[in-house]
């Protein structure tokens, strides 16, 4: 019999999840729930998934429910759900951990399991969809011990037929390491795109834009109703992190007013060591 699989968010996380099981040797039955009825049809046409339902009382009767919608939604949803079968395995792959680990409903704490694939694009919608988008890349599952046994084995099982690679961590811990390495970086590159597009003629500037301003900006393409939400759930360190970053942008900026160009030099010198690491 065919594992039923319910989507709630068809964008490019949700649709390029179903596009990865279907690659797998597994019999999976996809239903999706999207509040955009455009997205809707668009998962439909696109092979996606196999039925479109409008209430979370038809989705919960899925062995699997994955949420794929922004952060504050994945609370809100948490929250809506009311009671679940006890063999049901929720997963949500939302950006952020901490907030949603802890409000999730106690009587359905044990159906759930947070997880953060560390991957993704700054493309959004169904049509955005990869099916190699999981392939060889790591997936991060928090506060695994609230979770059950069965749910754990499930979500396992699941990530690691689509080739990923499974890390554990504490939710706080991953939120702390998230606004570094991926939350700060995209608030940086959205002031880098406002700080060019604020100047008298941005277009005669990025005309001449090569390797390192496509990729320094590509991001500030992401969508702002999910960066919002991810920004106001990991405020605190978000913040924390904008600091350190500030601190080494100053530092920067009065080496070259000082004109200290070696005290500069040591600095970049620093910067490159990162890539023996990365
Ligand atoms: N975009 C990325 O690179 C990554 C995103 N994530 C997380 O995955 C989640 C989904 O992100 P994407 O797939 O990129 O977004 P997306 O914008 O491509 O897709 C989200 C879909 O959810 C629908 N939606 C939003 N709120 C809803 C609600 N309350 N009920 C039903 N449908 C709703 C939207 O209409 C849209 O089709 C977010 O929580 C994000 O933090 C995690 C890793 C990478
Ligand atoms: O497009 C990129 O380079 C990204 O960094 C995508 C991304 C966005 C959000 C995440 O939580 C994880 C990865």
């Amino acid at each position: 019999m065919a594992t039923k699989i319910g989507i709630i968010g068809l964008g490019l996380m949700g649709g390029s999840l179903s596009l990865a099981l279907k690659k797998t040797s597994g019999n999976y039955h996809f239903t999706g729930l999207d509040h955009n009825e455009e997205h809707c049809s668009q998962a439909l046409s696109l092979g996606l998934v196999d039925e479109i339902v409008c209430t979370l009382e038809e989705i919960k009767k899925c062995d699997v429910i994955i949420l794929t919608i922004p952060v504050d939604g994945i609370i809100s949803v948490a929250r809506q759900l009311g009671e679940l079968d006890e063999k049901c395995t929720v997963i949500d792959l939302g950006s952020t951990k901490a907030k949603i680990s802890e409000s999730i409903p106690e009587n359905i704490r044990k159906n759930f399991v947070t997880a953060h694939p560390m991957t993704g694009t700054e493309k959004f919608g169904p049509t955005a969809a990869l099916d190699d988008l999981y392939e060889d890349k790591v997936v991060v599952l928090c506060d695994m011990e609230k979770s059950g046994a069965h749910q754990q084995s499930v979500a396992k099982n699941l990530f690691s037929d689509i080739g990923m690679k499974l890390v554990y961590m504490g939710a706080k811990e991953h939120d702390r390491h998230a606004a570094f390495i991926s939350h700060m970086p995209h608030a940086l590159s959205y002031a880098l795109a406002n700080s060019v597009m604020e100047q008298e003629d941005p277009e005669s500037i990025v005309a001449l834009a090569g390797g390192g301003f496509k990729d320094m900006s590509r991001i500030a393409k992401s969508s702002p109703k999910m960066w919002e939400d991810i920004f106001r759930q990991n405020k605190t360190n978000l913040i924390e992190a904008i600091e350190a970053f500030e601190t080494e942008l100053k530092q920067c900026r009065n080496m070259v007013e000082n004109e200290e160009w070696e005290i500069l030099n040591r600095w970049m010198s620093k910067a490159n060591t990162l890539h023996d690491i990365l």
